[in-house]
């Protein structure tokens, strides 16, 4: 992937009501495998480094919720700002903050390019936020696309079919969005009244009030906002089949084990998300507690110690401090190389015993603990 050659920012409008999904809780707060829904959207965007600044836009009195979801799940480079009565105001706040000073939040550096995306649009991916970026960089802005679904048809007032669309003709703007700041701003500052109580698309602003056509970029089809009640159990569900596709592997530092580490990483990558570490589980690794934070819930943990019950309490230790909400199965698979010449297993019958014991008391905390025994020879790579 090039990398980007602009400063850039991204506005997350999170200050809606979610009548349309219905409940108390505002969608972007609700809860899906435990982590709220908005909190996934700004985990997207943090990911990608190249990202400076990440403001979430909320209504007034979720301003502290928004707060501690961003203690909770250590989120960083967020700025909170308060959203308006409709998402073009809630947008607009969120982009004053880079232009104008506020008594509640700190002026921030302008990017080139800014970002908007809806805070409930939660599968975005760096690929698609580079191709807007890169693309509004060129055109001034530019904005996701996906197919219609239904054909778009237009009623008249006597309630019957006025006209139908060409379908094949058009497509369904949706987001993430990008836009040269100064462009996005001014098109916001000459707003009407009327654009920002009932005007949908940020892509119209560019074009009405700086006569910039933007470009449209085809998305992927997980860029869908959740919406109804609906959305919601389909984006749980695709989380977690996320989670089932993710596997982390984790050797000690023994050139041997190492190599069979790599090696389970080289046959494994094209089928699942894998990723591969060797590292000293008595020490606390910063890589490792990412991948924990990253809600990887599968781990393959590969040693020839003779005590590896030691070394799978330390990784359960870890894995409980790191605060991730068990909510969802952790697998935990503790394979035990013996490679010594010796014919018996090198990991004894009372360690054995012991692991069963910590895989039954662990259980009860949603970790699900299994030992495999692998007898092997390693030759190692030249
Ligand atoms: N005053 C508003 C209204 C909406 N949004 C945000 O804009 C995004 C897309 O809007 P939509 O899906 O319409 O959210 P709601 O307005 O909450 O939903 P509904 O229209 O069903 O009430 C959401 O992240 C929403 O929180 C916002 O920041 N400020
Ligand atoms: O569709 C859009 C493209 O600009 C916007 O992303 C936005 O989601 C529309 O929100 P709403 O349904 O609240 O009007």
């Amino acid at each position: 992937m090039e990398p980007v050659s602009a400063a850039v920012s991204a506005v997350l409008p999170a200050g809606g009501s979610g009548e349309r999904l219905g409940g108390a809780t505002p969608k972007q707060f609700c809860g899906l495998q435990g982590r709220p829904l908005v909190s996934y959207a700004v985990r997207a965007m943090e990911r990608v480094s190249w990202i400076s600044d990440i403001i979430v836009v909320v209504s007034p009195e979720n301003i502290e919720t928004m707060k501690s979801i961003i203690e909770k799940y250590g989120h960083k480079r967020v700025t909170v700002v308060k959203g308006g009565i409709t998402r073009h105001r809630s947008i607009f706040n969120g982009l004053k903050v880079f232009a104008e000073n506020q008594s509640s939040n700190r002026l921030l550096q302008k990017p080139e390019v800014v970002i908007i995306h809806d805070a409930v649009r939660p599968f975005v991916e760096e690929d698609i936020l580079l191709k807007v970026v890169t693309a509004a960089k060129d055109h001034g802005a530019a904005g996701a696309i996906r197919p219609l679904v239904s054909t778009v048809i237009a009623s008249g007032e006597d309630g019957c079919l006025d006209h139908s669309l060409e379908r094949a003709r058009y497509r369904a703007s949706e987001m993430p969005q990008a836009f040269l700041f100064d462009i996005i701003y001014q098109a916001y500052q000459q707003c009407t009244d009327h654009d920002l109580d009932y005007g949908t698309e940020c892509l119209h602003l560019a074009l009405k009030y700086c006569k910039t056509n933007a470009k449209l970029v085809e998305g992927t089809a997980d860029l869908w906002k959740v919406t109804y009640k609906r959305d919601l159990y389909a984006a749980e569900s695709i989380i977690k089949d996320n989670l089932s596709q993710q596997i982390c592997i984790i050797t000690d530092l023994k050139e041997a084990v190492a190599q069979v580490g790599f090696l389970l990483h080289e046959s494994l990558k094209s089928q699942v998300k894998v990723e591969a570490i060797s590292i000293s589980l008595s020490k606390n690794d910063s890589h490792l507690q990412n991948i924990f934070s990253g809600e990887c819930y599968n781990f393959l943990c590969i040693n020839d110690k003779e005590y590896a019950t030691e070394e799978i309490q330390q990784l359960v230790d870890m894995l409980e401090k790191s605060n991730i909400p068990l909510l969802y199965p952790v697998v935990l698979i503790l394979v035990h190389l013996s490679i010594s010449e010796n014919i018996s297993f090198s990991i004894g019958l009372e360690e054995l015993t012991k692991i069963k014991k910590f895989a039954r008391e662990v259980k009860k905390k949603n970790i699900l603990v299994y030992g495999l025994l692998i007898q092997c020879k390693v030759f190692l790579l030249p």
